[in-house]
């Protein structure tokens, strides 16, 4: 069983400055444009971008699979790549499919892997359990769940007993129950004391087990921080239900907050859609920020306005992300226009 480090030791990991720049038969791609991030000790960080927004290579750099341009990157304070044989064994990665014999069982295969790498061959029982694949060692790979063969990846990174582990779209191609193993395989592990990197353009998936996230676009960070805190900097917004729009969100936005007549009549002006409904009696449906629903009630009430319908909507990660990444629709050619920017 790994042992779980103390948190006080400095980040898990340390980019600034990270750039690299493709030479393509059409040209130079900028895949890495400036990027700074910085990954607490313990938990899961969310790494999280659209489709060639820079993840994959930031990574790679990471594991010293791909030579940076120019940047510094530290794991847990050791610069890498240069000093990365000092520190190599404290880090665990899935950057591919898992590679595994169809025909081995899932502890042969452990078993060989372990010997290879000098790990005590104990170690595959622990980590076997680790993934929750304790009673499914004795079946062949190729018997596996996608799921299943991807937790077998993830325990053949946990050999080692790493502190951190870095993976890269761990879900892709899993249906609905495979993702949710991950997930909860993920949580686990980074329960027990680690740090796990998860790179994602699936943001709902990473929103519910990440602590932090860092939100990148043409190679850069866009927003960094606690999911907590990304998601509450916006204020909740509610939707609320009345018979008098107009009064309401008169009322409303005397009291301080943000409030929105969703359905006026098509074409009509908002201001003169409010002045006109001020007095008239019509269901509508207003959208009000900054308020809790407790107050929206007492404040409606006490004007006789009675409210039909309240729901709390909260603006989640993939809203914040679509918001700071709608220039990345075209990743190639953002890219190109990144470096044209440099
Ligand atoms: N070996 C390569 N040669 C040329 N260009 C590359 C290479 N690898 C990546 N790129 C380009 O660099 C940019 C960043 O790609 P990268 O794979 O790092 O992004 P990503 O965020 O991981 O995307 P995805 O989610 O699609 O994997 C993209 O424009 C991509 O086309």
């Amino acid at each position: 069983m790994s042992v779980a480090h103390p948190t006080d030791e400095g980040p898990a990991l340390t980019i600034r400055g990270l750039r690299k720049t493709y030479r393509t038969v059409r040209g130079r791609r900028v895949a890495v444009h400036g990027l700074d991030m910085d990954v607490p000790t313990g938990g899961v960080h969310g790494f999280l971008g659209p489709n060639g927004s820079g993840k994959t290579t930031t990574i790679r750099m990471l594991l010293g699979l791909v030579r940076p341009d120019a940047g510094e990157m530290r794991i847990f304070g050791t610069p890498v790549p240069r000093e990365l044989p000092a520190v190599v064994d404290r880090v665990g990665a899935i950057v591919e499919s898992p590679k595994f014999f169809p025909g081995f069982t899932g502890r042969r295969s452990l078993t060989l892997l372990a010997e290879a790498i000098g790990t005590p061959t104990s170690r595959v029982g622990e980590v076997l359990d680790e993934v929750g694949l304790g009673g499914r060692g004795e079946d062949t790979f190729r018997s596996y769940s996608l799921g299943m063969k991807q937790r077998l990846a993830i325990a053949a990174t946990l050999l080692k007993a790493p502190d951190l582990l870095i993976f890269d779209e761990p879900t892709n191609g899993l249906d609905p129950a495979g993702i949710h193993e991950i997930r909860t395989t993920m949580r686990r592990l980074a329960d027990q004391g680690r740090t796990v990197l998860v790179s994602s353009h699936i943001l709902s998936e990473v929103e519910q087990i990440a602590d932090t996230v860092s939100i990148i676009g043409r190679g850069r960070v866009l927003a960094q921080g606690s999911v907590a805190g990304l998601i509450g900097a916006g204020g909740e917004t509610v939707e609320v239900g009345v018979r008098h729009p107009g009064a309401a969100v008169r009322v409303l936005r005397e009291a301080g907050f943000a409030a929105e007549w969703l359905a006026r009549p098509r074409g009509q002006d908002a201001a003169e859609a409010l002045r006109q409904a001020e007095d008239e009696e019509v269901a509508g449906l207003l959208t009000v920020t900054g308020a809790h629903p407790a107050e929206i009630t007492r404040l409606l009430a006490g004007q006789g306005l009675w409210v039909e319908r309240l729901v709390p909507s909260r603006r989640g990660l993939e809203q914040i992300f679509l918001e700071l990444t709608e220039d990345d629709a075209l990743p190639a050619r953002t890219s190109e226009r990144a470096e044209g920017a440099a």
